[in-house]
């Protein structure tokens, strides 16, 4: 009867757990070697390992079927099961496994060797994404060295991947229909647990458009003075003026288009040259603030493990992760740190990661994961929100002067919101073509084209010079060709300020309608009430849906734009001030770029 199944399903649970942990920990052990060190041999190992845990996750996967799950009384045995019975592609026979890993492992290969020649000097070529071509567009001034970088990237990566990202979509489809799901997209947005969250992310956007259309506009304005014809007065913005690769951020050029650029301005990542930053210090920074609050410091073997600056003798990923590897004691983060203050922030926004490691590491194995995707990435940015005050500068000696000035903090504001607001389409846009891509809506000899009209309509950009079908742009971001879904992103930049404002209520460093408390000037440093709050919230790993988590921490249980939008209130109020001042035009006319079909 159901009674005794169900206690025999409670013993197979604990013993599948307890398996699952023995393989995941050796399989990202295999993941972690290859990522660190980019050669053949690993590969083959890589791939290896990873087809022996998908023959066991297709084992656990027919073994569950036989139980009547969906009847059993306890709460987290159900959500257990729940949590085996989708695999996602590893549910694909053997040879298309490997087959889907070998693809995703080459097109990642290929973006973190990519090698362009500089601009200035045509025999050096061994320029890299990661430090050369992020500080260039970081700091040049040189429209046509910026538009050299822009392109030769693109073309360094998109027609070799091409025809891999083709064969990758057609794979991962087939293995989200092995699990009964119509394509992957829908397998990426399982885990939200709600039907409707398409939709409630699409009336996110909604709401915060129009404070969007305003830094738009006000920047492009700013470039427009300092570039010149190359920006137009009512057109969308180039990409390559936006100091980062894909236009994504653009608190690079925030020093180029301050409010106030009279009042004293602090540098911050000259300040940290100056003051001997390494990247250690960076970390020991970040840990040192979610210590403060009352968060576990880093794990010995974190520090002995980690990988915290690019290696000079081997390939390796740069882009910045987080490493849970399934044994409740070692975790790591490979950064390949460079002494900025953009830096800065990504490492906490990693260490935020190994925060919710650390929380949820004695849940049982299915719930040691985010709330969701979301979740995962909001800790890390939540907290930085917190550091990147003028308050909480001054108090670590980032910023020198303790000069009283609003115009500071304004100027702060707007640094904040060119990270923040300017990232909301960009995050929001990246799946909308993925899912496209998915069902089939958008075909191969649309691809690159579809891009561009997603980013013209979402974002107000158009690309440096024309695009073509020969082109194939979506892959110069690493999310696209290494299988890294991105609704999760545009998620934790709405949720952390609810996070945020949660927190600094119950720090009692922010009160609504109190100008002596506004909340981007909140800073939880060495406050335990709010460190607890997120404590245990982060320790509910995926153990129940994520309204329950973000109830647990917020009191609310859904989604709202308006933790951002009272954040940024006073920045929206001078920039449509300003904006009206400069009349400028709000929005964008249609590109005059074409991509030919
Ligand atoms: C830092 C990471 C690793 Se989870 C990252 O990929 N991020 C962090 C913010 C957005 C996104 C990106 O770089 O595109
Ligand atoms: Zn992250």
């Amino acid at each position: 009867n159901i009674e005794e199944e169900e206690l025999q399903a409670y013993n197979y649970m604990l013993s599948i757990n307890d398996k699952m942990e023995k393989y995941l920990n050796k399989k990202v052990l295999s993941d972690w070697a290859y990522a660190s060190n980019l050669t053949q041999e690993n590969l083959n190992k890589n791939i290896k390992i990873s087809a022996e845990v998908a023959n066991i996750q297709k084992e656990i996967w027919h073994q569950i079927a036989q139980y009547n799950w969906q009847q059993f009384s306890d709460y987290s045995l159900r959500r257990q099961f729940w949590a085996y019975s989708t695999i996602g592609e590893n549910a694909l026979p053997e040879p298309q496994f490997k087959m889907l890993k070998k693809l995703v492992s080459d097109m990642e290969s290929i973006y973190s060797t990519a090698k362009i020649c500089d601009y200035k000097n045509s025999t050096k070529c061994d320029l890299l994404l990661e430090p050369d071509l992020t500080n260039i567009l970081a700091t040049s001034n040189d429209e046509k060295e910026l538009r050299h970088v822009w392109i030769e990237w693109r073309n360094s990566i998109g027609p070799k991947c091409k025809d891999s990202y083709k064969s990758y979509v057609a794979l991962s489809n087939e293995g989200a229909k092995l699990n009964n799901f119509s394509d992957q997209g829908e397998v990426w947005l399982k885990d939200y647990e709600d039907d409707t969250i398409k939709e409630q992310v699409h009336g996110l956007f909604e709401q915060l458009k129009p404070l969007y259309l305003q830094i738009h506009a006000y920047v492009r304005f700013k470039l427009r003075e300092k570039f010149g014809e190359v920006v137009s007065e009512k057109g969308p913005i180039p990409a390559h003026l936006l100091g980062n690769m894909w236009g994504q951020t653009w608190d690079n050029i925030a020093e180029k288009t301050l409010p106030y650029p009279d009042v004293e301005d602090s540098d911050y990542t000259a300040e940290m040259i100056k003051q001997n930053y390494t990247a250690i210090k960076i970390f020991q920074t970040a840990e040192n603030f979610f210590k403060s609050i009352n968060l576990t410091e880093m794990p010995r073997t974190f520090w002995k493990n980690s990988i915290l600056e690019k290696p000079a003798d081997r390939n390796l990923i740069c882009h910045a992760s987080a490493w849970d590897f399934y044994d409740q004691k070692d975790f790591r983060i490979k950064q390949c740190t460079e002494v900025t203050y953009e830096q800065m922030s990504t490492a906490h926004h990693e260490m935020g990661h190994i925060e919710y490691f650390l929380q949820y590491k004695d849940q049982p194995v299915p719930f040691r994961t985010g709330a969701n995707d979301g979740f995962h990435e909001a800790v890390g940015d939540c907290i930085s929100l917190s550091f990147g005050t003028t308050t909480h500068l001054r108090k670590i000696g980032l910023i020198t002067s303790d000069n009283p000035d609003p115009k500071i903090v304004l100027n702060n504001l707007y640094r904040v919101g060119l990270g923040k607001i300017a990232f909301l389409p960009f995050g929001y846009l990246m799946d909308l073509w993925r899912w496209d891509v998915f069902s089939g809506k958008t075909t191969p000899d649309n691809y690159n084209c579809k891009w561009w009209e997603l980013r013209e309509k979402y974002q107000g950009l158009e690309p440096p010079v024309d695009r073509s079908e020969e082109d194939f742009d979506p892959a110069a971001k690493y999310h696209i060709i290494a299988d890294v879904p991105y609704l999760r992103y545009f998620i934790s930049f709405v949720i952390q300020f609810q996070f945020h404002r949660a927190l600094c209520e119950k720090a009692g460093q922010y009160e609504p309608n109190n100008p002596k408390k506004p909340l981007h000037e909140c800073d939880i440093y060495e406050n335990t009430d709010a460190g607890n709050a997120l404590k245990k919230m982060l320790a509910m790993g995926a153990s129940r849906p994520w309204p329950d988590a973000m109830e647990a921490i917020t009191g609310q249980r859904v989604m709202d734009a308006s933790g951002l939008l009272q954040y940024f209130q006073p920045l929206q109020d001078w920039l449509e001030k300003e904006n009206k001042k400069n009349g400028v035009f709000i929005g964008w006319e249609k590109t005059k770029r074409v991509c030919v079909r």
